[in-house]
C-alpha cells in the first residue's frame, strides 16, 4: 500500500516543541471515538476552520475491506485476510472539503459506506497485518503534521505524541438516530444494534482497540450541535499552538 504522503516513519505527532508549544502547521489533532459520535464531521469542520489537512482512517479500513470483498477473500477468516493484506493500494485525499479514497486507483468513496463493507469492516480491521500496513501509510500521510486525523487508535497508537487528543462519545440512541438519518431512514433499533456490535469488536480486539488515549479530552457530543463541538475542538487546538 502507498499514498502520496511522505514523511518520517517514526511515531508522528511529536513535532519539535518551541517554547513548550507547537505551531499550527505542524500540529496533529487526534480524534477518536465510536461510530456516530461525530468524528468525521467534527474533524472536517476543525480542519476547514483552521486550514489543516484531514485524514479519515476509518475510510482506509473500509477501502481495504471493499478490496477483500471484491477479491472474494473470506473476511471472517483472519488468516485469509492477513495473507492478502499487503496487496491493496490505498490512497487518501487530505482536503477536508473533498476527502477522496481510492483502492488500486478506483474511487470507492460511495461503495465503502454500503452495508456489506459496514458489516465486514470490524473483522478486517482486527487483523494485525492490515493494521500494520495502514499504520505505516497513516504515519507517512501525517508526516510533520498540520492535520486532523480521526479513527479509533489515533491518540493511542498512530500519533501518541499528538498535541491535541480528543475522545468523542454520544449516547447510543443519539448515535443511532444520527446514523439512520444519514442513511436516509431505516430502523433506529437495527442501526443501534449494528453500532453496538461494531463497538464491541472494535473495543475488544487485541490489536489497537478503541480506547480513550492517555491525555485525551473527552467530549460527550449528545447534547451539543456539530458547530458547538467543532468550536470546542478549535479552542483546544488554539490553546495548544503558538
Ligand atoms: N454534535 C452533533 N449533533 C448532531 N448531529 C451530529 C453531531 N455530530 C455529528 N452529527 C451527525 O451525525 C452523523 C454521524 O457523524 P459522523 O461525523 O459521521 O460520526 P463518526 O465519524 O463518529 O461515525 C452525521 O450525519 C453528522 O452530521
Ligand atoms: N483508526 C481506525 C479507524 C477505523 N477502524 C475500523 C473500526 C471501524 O468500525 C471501522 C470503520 O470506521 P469508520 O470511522 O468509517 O466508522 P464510522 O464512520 O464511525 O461508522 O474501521 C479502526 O479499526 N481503526
Amino acid at each position: 500500500m502507498s499514498s502520496t504522503g511522505v514523511g518520517p516513519t517514526g511515531a508522528p505527532g511529536t513535532p519539535t516543541p518551541v517554547g513548550g508549544t507547537t505551531a499550527l502547521d505542524t500540529v496533529v489533532v487526534a480524534l477518536d471515538g465510536p461510530s456516530g459520535s461525530g468524528k468525521s464531521s467534527t474533524a472536517r469542520g476543525v480542519a476547514r476552520a483552521l486550514g489543516l489537512r484531514y485524514l479519515d482512517t476509518g475510510a482506509q479500513f473500509r477501502a481495504v475491506t471493499q478490496w477483500m470483498l471484491d477479491h472474494d477473500v473470506a473476511v471472517e477468516d483472519p488468516d485469509a485476510v492477513a495473507a492478502r493484506a499487503g496487496e491493496p493500494l490505498v490512497e487518501s485525499g487530505e482536503d477536508p472539503e473533498d476527502p477522496t479514497i481510492t483502492v488500486d486507483g478506483v474511487d470507492v468513496s460511495q461503495a465503502i459506506r454500503g452495508a456489506d463493507v459496514t458489516g465486514a469492516v470490524s473483522a478486517v480491521s482486527a487483523v494485525g497485518a492490515v493494521r500494520e500496513q495502514l499504520l505505516e501509510l497513516q504515519r507517512r500521510i501525517i508526516g510533520r503534521g498540520g492535520i486532523v486525523v480521526e479513527g479509533r487508535d489515533i491518540g493511542s497508537v498512530v500519533a501518541p505524541g499528538a498535541a491535541v487528543k480528543v475522545y468523542l462519545t454520544a449516547d447510543t440512541a443519539a448515535r443511532a438516530e444520527r446514523r439512520a438519518a444519514e442513511n436516509g431512514g431505516g430502523s433506529i433499533d437495527d442501526t443501534a444494534a449494528g453500532l453496538l456490535r461494531r463497538d464491541s469488536v472494535d473495543s475488544g480486539r487485541e490489536s489497537a482497540p478503541l480506547v480513550a488515549a492517555e491525555g485525551a479530552v473527552h467530549i460527550d457530543t449528545t447534547s451539543f450541535t456539530l458547530d458547538e463541538v467543532v468550536a470546542q475542538v478549535v479552542d483546544l487546538v488554539r490553546a495548544a499552538v503558538d
